[in-house]
Parts: structure tokens; sequence; C-alpha cells
């Protein structure tokens, strides 16, 4: 089963509101994998078009899950995930096809083909718009080629197009990345760590690089991070994550390291959501967090 009837689904046009504001909405979502383990429990997180939002929590905590979810490669046991505005499991193969078309990912390990030049990984990201796999570079169309190009300027690597991926830096390697999602024109971009393995300086510059094409093309970023101060000057708002539950929901604004580490310390039942869920009431044009699809559609309806 993954709806549960008790879930009120807001009326078509009050929907149709609310995807026009979430690219990403989580409704109750609950992901039990057996044997007494929830990644996720009882989600409930609208993702804001164009904002970047980090997911922090310890290691287990659920990020690569709640990911996983949205690009829909994991259903959830029950509750609702709804993707540029689609239920990600109403979908048939094909129309699921075309959701992920729109969502770029982006990993720690880059998941390059090192042997392959670098712009030939780029091209490879336009595949799912072309029909049949590509061997060698020449196979793809000149148009993609030159687009390819483009994307590997606009992340600062045009000169190493030629160049084996494998022999490029860490940092290089995730910009190049970035650009093969790019290729995609993906309207949210998921990063699972994308950082993790880099040294610090490079961190920075591939979060900078995110944060601007975000800015640039109206992208909505969702990444799970472990820095708490880089995660801070990322992101617009930090979602702390705790054995599947939510257990931060905060702008970034105003938040300091501490309290968002808060998230990582032993004390059980810490749950700043309520702070968060008033703070956003008050504020109805800043909510971000939609407790439900009703919930959300009164607030929505509460902006008109
Ligand atoms: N396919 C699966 N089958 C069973 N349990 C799983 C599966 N995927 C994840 N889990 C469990 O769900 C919980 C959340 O895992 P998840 O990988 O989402 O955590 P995470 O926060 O991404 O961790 P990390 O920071 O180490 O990547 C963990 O207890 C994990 O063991």
């Amino acid at each position: 089963m993954t709806h549960s009837h008790t879930i009120p689904h807001p009326t078509t046009e009050l929907q149709r509101e609310i995807d026009s504001i979430y690219s990403v909405q989580l409704d109750h979502v609950t992901k039990d994998f057996g044997g007494g383990v929830l990644g996720l429990d009882d989600v409930n997180l609208g993702f804001r078009t164009g904002g970047i939002s980090v997911l922090l929590g310890l290691s287990g905590s659920g990020k690569s899950t709640l990911l996983r979810h949205i690009n829909g490669l994991h259903t959830p046991t029950s509750g609702r995930v709804r993707v540029l505005g689609q239920d990600m499991d109403r979908l048939r193969r094909s129309e699921l096809k075309a959701v992920r078309r729109d969502i770029g990912v982006i990993f720690q390990s880059f998941n390059l083909v090192g042997p392959m030049s670098v712009l030939e990984n780029v091209c490879a990201g336009a595949l799912g718009s072309l029909r049949g796999p590509r061997i060698t570079l020449m196979m793809y169309p000149k148009a993609i080629r030159r687009e390819a190009l483009e994307k590997l300027d606009r992340v600062g690597l045009a000169d190493r197009a030629y160049q084996r991926a494998d022999t490029l830096s860490g940092g290089q390697q995730q910009r190049v990345a970035i650009a093969r999602a790019l290729m995609q024109h993906p309207k949210v971009l998921l990063a699972d760590e994308p950082v993790a393995s880099l040294d610090p300086v490079s961190a920075r510059d591939v979060i900078d690089l995110l944060r601007q094409i975000s800015a640039e093309d109206d992208l909505t970023v969702i990444a799970s991070l472990h820095q708490v101060q880089l995660a801070i000057d990322f992101a617009d708002r930090i979602i702390g994550l705790r054995t599947g539950r939510v257990v931060l929901d905060r702008k970034t604004a105003g938040l300091s390291a501490e309290e968002a580490s808060q998230i990582y310390s032993s004390v059980s039942g810490m749950d700043t959501t309520a702070e968060a869920g008033e703070r956003a009431g008050a504020t109805t044009a800043g909510t971000q967090t939609a407790k439900s699809g009703a919930e959300a559609a009164a607030r929505v309806g509460a902006t008109r």
C-alpha cells in the first residue's frame, strides 16, 4: 500500500497552486525497511522551487533514503511523494522516466567514466533525450557536443574537455558531474554528499558553483552534507534528520552552527519543528514545511 486513506488530498485547483510553489512535496512519508528499521518516519516537507535545502544528520538518519524517494528509486510504505506536479507512485514507466529526466543527480563519488574524456562524460548527460548508446565522442550530434562544451565552460573547465576524466582532481571531477547533470536541463538537482570526498577549499568551490547555478536557473537543490557551517552558508534552509524523522527545519538566516549542530547531540526527543511551524505560520509566504496536502493548501490559500 502506498497511499494512506487518512491523508486528505487537496482539490485539483489548490494542488496546482501548491505545485507552482513546491517542486517537491513529501506528505506523511514513511519507509519501513523491515526488521524494525524506519528509513523515513512520517516525513512532511515541501521544497520550494528555486530553493536550496540541505539535509543534515548522522550516518543512517535517512538522508539518502529521502533523496531516493524524490527520484523514484524508493517508493514509500505509506504517504505520498509528489515531484514537479506528479505523484511518483502513480506514474507509468515512461512517465516516471520523463520526470526523472527533470531531476539531475550528483554523487559523492562523481560517477564519471574515468577513461573517457571529460567532454564525452558531459555528452552522456544528454543520453536520456537521445536514442541508443553513443560509444565515441563523434557519435554524439554536433549540437550536443557544442552544448556540452558550453556546460563545461559554465563550470570553468572548457580547457579540460579532451582530457581523460580520471586525470582531474576531485573538485574538477565533481564540476564535470555537474556539467553532465546540466545537460538534462534539470528542474530539481539532488546532491548526495557532493563534497564529502573533497578538501575544504574544493568543497567550498563546488558549493559556490551549485549556489550560482541554482540562482541562475531557478533550480531546486536538495543536498545532503556533513559540514554544518558549509550547509548554513550554502542553503536557504536546513532540515535535520534523526532515525528517519525531521527533528529540525529552519531557514538558515539567523541560524547558528551551534544550533544546527544540536541535531547530532545525543538528547533524544528534541524537535524544533514545532517552533519552525509556528514561525512559518506567522509568515505564510515563507512557509517551508507542508504538514499535509490539506494544510499546505490552506496556507497557499492564505497567501492569495
Ligand atoms: N535498501 C535498504 N534496505 C534496508 N535498510 C535500508 C536500506 N536503505 C537504507 N536502509 C536503512 O535506513 C536507514 C537510513 O539510511 P540512509 O542511507 O538513508 O542514511 P543516511 O543518512 O543517508 O546515511 P549516510 O550519511 O551514511 O549516507 C539506515 O538505518 C539504513 O541502514
